[in-house]
């Protein structure tokens, strides 16, 4: 606050402190006033009249009094600034009226005659003048209100005698009393300043102490919030040094210099080195880590991080290795520290160990990629790999591949067991393997078929390649519980040259050639190219869409041919026919079994032909019942379809749902598909015999070793091989053969049925030996099925 410019409260307070210095001089001044106006009255009594003098000193005294009164009162009110005024003005007013007896009394003891008295008196009332500035002049206008009433009496007497001493002692009075009341009024003025300057202090002083008041609540409040952050940080920090105590991953932080400020348990038990020993080490030395691939240190595993300090942590995949040399597959991650200022100021490497999944995944992918049996790569891989070897075909290359598939390895597994097969199999890949460099595949493509790979092998080196490995082939020699067996195997080379036409053509190449070399005879190397009828070995491979498109379009088409009973030894009437297969072409041609059922069992399109036949062949069966009594139909049935195990389930279930009578349905299959898979075919025909069906086998021929094996299956006809029945005429030979297969049927209570019967003379002869049936184009041509119609044939 200004002090030259107080305010209103400031100027009150000013005016009661000076009101209230007032106040404290006035005991001592009172006191002095009852002295000196005793010693007056003494010094006087014999010179003035007694009662004005008695008179004057009751006044001062009782005026005194009073006047110390309020003092008194004064002091115990304690009065406000405001009240302080009230206050001064009895101040005020008691030192007027003592000026105003001080002053009378200049008259009341003025000794007219003795300028000795004059004065003493004025050298008393001028010490009155003096006492009064001393004490009054706190208090503005009450040392005038005092000092001129005292003065002026006196000074009116002293100059009503108009002598020159006694106008010297009014002046000089005068003088003092001026003078008084110039150094009264500069001692008000030193003390409103000293009080003002002491307001000013204690204003100072207040706001000192407010603002220290302050200036601690803040360091108070600050302390505090400081307190809580702390307790805060330290819980943080806690949390975060037990999490990472407790988390299963290994965690390493660096400073921005990557030396280790921490581990975590994890982590120590990994690298093999505690907290305390790799504290402000560099990173390399806890953390040693070395590429997968190459084997090599990583120098710096945090430098291909550091430009990527924005991005989230990438994961990588090295090698760990530990204090004790122990190695490790982990997987880690760095990721930066960064302040507010997004500065790095260090960075965390966390990792797992991935040694085990490392290892399933390893094993895993191992087992997706390799046969189990043999260890060799899969069909899979393999075509993986000729892929590949395809793609990166440049203009001069020159590679071949194998297609191996083993002779007569059936044999194996049904006379020693399947676990002989096995052992052959591993024996014969071990085989394989020896002959072949170590920068060729070899792969198991399926049962008994290897497929091999010859990189950078011309054709006529492949050729020998491949005639080494069938040669060798040959001449092992598989011993099994004492016996010893020979296999062969067939291989099919195609050679890969710049601009092949890819992955399928090739293997189905190689496939065909193999097929080919099976089809000349076996233990053989067939090249793709020089195949004479290399382009029908393509057109097989068209058949494919083709069947699938005549299944899907209803394109194939049963045909029935009767069969005829020429035995006179049987009372009943059976009617007899066999269900054959023809197929519509794209263009409507009628395409004959021949052309398209090799072709159907090379893709594995046999199954769903057969299945289409059972059904077809049940409903029309089932749409003539009711033309025809005592009828049995006969449907073909292929090797493949008699191996599997739904097509029996299929056949029985749909046997069942026709409602027909089992009997009227006769199922017929090879002899050598009968030979080739003796337990499938037992067990199928065992199936359908036990619901009521009949059994015919087809080709039979006079092989007694055969007709011994065919004992074991539940049959009801025996269909004599054509080829014997052709020659029966010119032939006397295929004449007792087909006596003698008919003789044996008859024992083993079979019907016969002789095929291929082209003329008179043959059905004549037929007749002599008592064979039962003839069916072909000599009874009946074979019609279409068509359900609307009854069956004919040209019998009788
Ligand atoms: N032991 C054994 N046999 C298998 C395995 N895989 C398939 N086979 C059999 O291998 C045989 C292969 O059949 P084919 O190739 O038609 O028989 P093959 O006697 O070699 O006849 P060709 O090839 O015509 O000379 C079938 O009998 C399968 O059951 C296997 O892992 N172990």
């Amino acid at each position: 606050m200004n002090s030259q410019s107080p305010s209103p409260n400031r100027s009150g307070a000013l005016l009661a402190e000076q009101i209230k210095l007032a106040y404290q001089q006035a005991p001592k001044a009172l006191f002095v006033t009852l002295i000196v106006a005793t010693m007056l009255a003494y010094i006087f009594w014999e010179l003035v009249g007694k009662n004005w003098l008695l008179g004057w000193v009751a006044a001062i005294y009782a005026l005194t009094f009073v006047r110390f009164l309020i003092v008194k009162a004064y002091f115990r009110k304690k009065p406000s600034a405001a009240e302080s005024v009230i206050w001064g003005q009895q101040f005020y007013i008691g030192a007027l009226l003592a000026g105003i007896l001080w002053g009378s009394a200049g008259s009341i003891f003025f000794v007219a005659d003795s300028a000795i008295h004059q004065l003493f008196l004025a050298y008393l009332l001028g010490g009155m003048v003096a006492g009064a500035m001393a004490t009054l002049s706190s208090y503005k206008g009450v040392f005038l209100a005092f000092s001129i009433p005292v003065a002026l009496p006196f000074t009116y007497q002293v100059i009503m005698h108009e002598s020159d001493i006694q106008m010297i002692i009014a002046l000089t009075f005068l003088l003092f009393v001026f003078t008084m009341g110039r150094i009264s009024h500069q001692l008000h003025q030193t003390v409103t300043d000293s009080l003002k300057f002491r307001f000013d202090n204690i204003e100072l002083l207040k706001r000192l102490i407010q603002t220290k008041n302050q200036l601690e609540q803040r360091v108070a409040e600050r302390t505090e919030a400081l307190t809580i952050t702390n307790d805060i940080l330290h819980q943080e920090k806690e949390l975060f040094q037990i999490t990472l105590a407790s988390i299963s991953d290994a965690v390493i932080t660096t400073d921005a210099n990557e030396k280790i400020t921490f581990l975590n348990p994890t982590a120590e038990i990994f690298t093999g080195w505690s907290n305390e020993e790799m504290h402000n080490k560099p990173l390399h030395e806890a953390f040693h880590i070395m590429d997968i691939a190459t084997h090599k240190p990583v120098p710096d595993p945090l430098a291909d991080y550091l430009n990527e300090l924005e991005n989230s942590p990438q994961h990588s995949e090295c090698i760990l290795v530990n204090r004790d040399k122990k190695e490790y597959i982990i997987d880690y991650a760095v990721a930066p520290i960064q302040n507010e200022q997004k500065h790095r100021i260090g960075a965390v490497i966390t990792f797992r160990d991935v040694t085990e999944q490392r290892k399933r995944t390893l094993k895993l992918a191992y087992q997706a990629a390799h046969d189990s049996l043999t260890g060799l790569l899969n069909r899979k891989e393999f075509e993986n790999r000729l892929s590949k070897i395809l793609t990166s075909m440049r203009k001069n290359d020159m590679h071949a591949l194998l297609y191996l598939d083993l002779d007569q390895f059936k044999i194996i597994n049904d006379s020693c067991g399947h676990s002989a097969g096995d052992k052959l199999l591993r024996q014969v890949t071990a085989l394989l393997h020896s002959k072949l460099r170590a920068r060729d595949t070899l792969a198991r493509l399926g049962g008994d078929e290897f497929g091999v790979i010859l990189e950078h092998c011309p054709k006529d080196q492949a050729l020998q390649v491949a005639d080494t490995l069938r040669e060798s082939v040959q001449n092992f020699r598989f011993q099994w519980r004492g016996k010893t067996f020979t296999i062969g195997v067939s291989i099919g080379l195609f050679p890969i040259t710049h601009g092949n036409q890819g992955l399928e053509h090739a293997l189905n190449a190689a496939d065909s050639a193999c097929y080919a070399a099976k089809e000349q005879g076996r233990n053989r190397v067939q090249l793709y190219q020089s195949i004479p009828h290399l382009q029908g070995s393509v057109e097989m491979q068209q058949w494919l869409p083709r069947i699938r498109n005549a299944l899907t379009e209803q394109r194939f088409q049963p045909y029935y041919q009767p069969t005829q009973l020429i035995s006179s030894e049987h009372a009943e009437q059976e009617q007899h026919g066999v269900i054959l297969l023809r197929l519509h072409d794209e263009n409507g041609r009628l395409i004959m079994p021949g052309a398209f059922l090799s072709a159907a069992g090379r893709y594995d399109q046999v199954l769903p032909i057969d299945r289409w036949v059972v059904q077809r062949s049940l409903q029309f069966i089932r749409a003539h019942a009711t033309h025809t009594t005592n009828a049995i139909y006969t449907i073909n049935i292929s090797g493949q379809a008699l191996v599997n195990e739904n097509f029996l389930d299929f056949t029985v279930n749909s046997i069942k749902d026709s409602q027909l009578d089992p009997a009227c349905i006769c199922f017929e299959i090879s002899e050598q598909t009968a030979l080739n898979d003796l337990q499938h075919v037992i067990r199928f025909v065992t199936t359908l015999k036990e619901l009521g069906c009949r059994i015919s086998i087809d080709d039979v021929s006079s092989n007694l070793s055969s007709l011994n094996y065919l004992k074991d299956i539940p049959l009801d006809y025996l269909k004599i091989d054509g080829r014997v029945i052709k020659n029966m005429l010119t032939d006397p030979v295929n004449q007792a053969m087909v006596e003698s297969i008919h003789h044996i049927g008859h024992i083993m209570r079979l019907k016969t049925i002789a095929v291929w019967v082209e003329n008179d003379q043959t059905l004549q002869i037929l007749e002599n030996i008592s064979v039962d049936y003839v069916p072909g184009f000599w009874v009946a041509e074979p019609t279409p099925l068509n359900a609307s119609l009854p069956l004919t044939d040209k019998k009788g």
